[in-house]
């Protein structure tokens, strides 16, 4: 493929969100060659993330349509453009939401793995030059949180794409373009969770059980699952989990009181992977005073806020967030490859349901059926 398109206009299958609350339509659609510094990769298997569906639902305040969605990509460089030296035609590559410049301000403090360099224009769906790469029926689209893996063929900038490995198989790769990676990275760099530890896990999806597995690496002791789907236990258990509590059914006491009790004074660390705000105070609240940290990772709608009494963190308690775990792309993602091919980190057990491309609307319903932790999309069955 590559011999022949580089330079040119692909035309293949996307799957375009033409407006909010709507279902995705299969279309054809057109994706310009790369600009200097961007990369056009052929996306051969993509995750389907509850951030899609969020900014499908038009809960999203960057939201704009029509649009390409989708976030957790792996693929086939298919052409590079200008000055792009970090990848070639051919390698294997996952596509990166957060990018790594490596120079900007935030690259270069030591204290975030959230890179500045795009981050302005690629809220609005555009590449770094404000202009889109996509094309449909004449309406251009916009681009999602630079990557867009919906598209059999999507353009992202140099620095939102890393190389891995050719041995690792794509369809596994995708899911460490976020579930997987946000929920470790969140436990293993972002809280760092010490050994001996008492974790708690709100939400045990694929993000939630990813802490879970981060947890369990760091050498935590208990690690409480919480979640309102008693489904959730078993899971929890299989990725190391010690305890489940379905917080619906404590007879009218409060989670955080449950939490506090089972802990001798409250958690080490707390995790929140569902979005809910009322769940994301519980988190903090179950803390054990004076240490206890919270770490938000779920993404709430429009509008919604946070609240507790300052007297919780003037106690000590401190209340944090990740974006993609804390983990910066390009210089670690590789190395998770690794520990996945090394069989130190669980990837393959999050795969619970698989779609072609022409029915991804149906991994969508998956995706909020209660037995689903990831479907993966095949790209190339449309
Ligand atoms: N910050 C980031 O970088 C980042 C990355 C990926 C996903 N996210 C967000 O993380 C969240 C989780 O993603 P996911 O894919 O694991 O979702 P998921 O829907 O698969 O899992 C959420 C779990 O939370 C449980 N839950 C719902 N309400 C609950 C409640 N009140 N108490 C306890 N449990 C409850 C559900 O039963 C489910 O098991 C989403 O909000 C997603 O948008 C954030
Ligand atoms: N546009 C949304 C923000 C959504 C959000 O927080 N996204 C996370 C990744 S979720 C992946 O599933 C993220 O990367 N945040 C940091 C950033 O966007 O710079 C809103 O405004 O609510
Ligand atoms: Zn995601
Ligand atoms: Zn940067």
């Amino acid at each position: 493929m590559s011999a022949n398109t580089a330079g040119k206009t692909i035309t293949c299958k996307a799957a375009v969100a033409w407006e909010a609350g709507k279902d995705l339509s299969i279309e054809e659609i057109e994706v310009e060659a790369p600009k200097a510094h961007e990369v056009r990769i052929e996306i051969v298997y993509t995750g389907v993330c509850h951030t899609d569906a969020y900014t499908l639902s038009g809960k999203d305040p960057e939201g704009a349509f029509p649009i390409v969605l989708g976030h957790e990509g792996a693929g086939i460089v298919e052409s590079v453009g200008e000055g792009v030296t970090n990848v070639k035609v051919g390698d294997n590559v996952v596509a990166l939401y957060t990018p790594e410049c490596g120079e900007c301000k935030f690259c270069k403090s030591g204290k975030t793995n959230l890179c500045g360099k795009i981050r302005a224009t690629q809220g609005k769906g555009v590449m770094p030059d404000s202009t889109s790469r996509f094309k449909c029926k004449g309406k251009e689209l916009l681009h999602f949180m630079g990557t867009s893996t919906f598209s059999q063929y999507t353009v992202v900038a140099d620095i939102s794409v890393v190389a891995i490995t050719d041995k690792a198989p794509m369809d596994r790769t995708c899911l460490l373009g976020c579930g997987i990676t946000t929920g470790y990275g969140a436990a293993v760099v972002t809280a760092n969770v010490e050994k001996g530890s008492n974790v708690a896990v709100f939400g045990a999806g694929c993000v939630g059980l990813s802490v879970v597995q981060g947890a369990v690496k760091n050498g935590a002791e208990k690690i409480i699952v919480v979640d309102v789907n008693d489904g959730k236990e078993a899971w929890g258990k299989k990725f190391g989990a010690t305890d489940f509590v379905n917080p619906t059914k404590l007879g009218g006491k409060s989670i955080q009181e449950h939490l506090v009790e089972m802990t001798d004074g409250g958690c080490d660390y707390t995790f929140d992977c569902t979005g809910n705000v009322g769940v994301m105070r519980a988190a903090l609240e179950a803390c054990h005073k004076g240490w206890g940290q919270s770490v938000v990772i779920g993404v709430a709608a429009a509008g919604q806020e946070i609240s507790t009494r300052p007297f919780q963190l003037v106690t000590g308690r401190v209340w944090k967030g990740c974006a993609f775990g804390g983990i910066k792309g390009r210089s670690q993602l590789p190395g998770l490859v690794d520990d996945y091919m090394t069989n130190k980190l669980k990837v393959d057990e999050f795969i619970t349901h698989r779609q072609p491309l022409n029915k991804i609307n149906t991994a969508f319903q998956d995706m909020k059926a209660g037995d689903c932790i990831r479907c993966v999309v095949n790209m190339r069955e449309a």
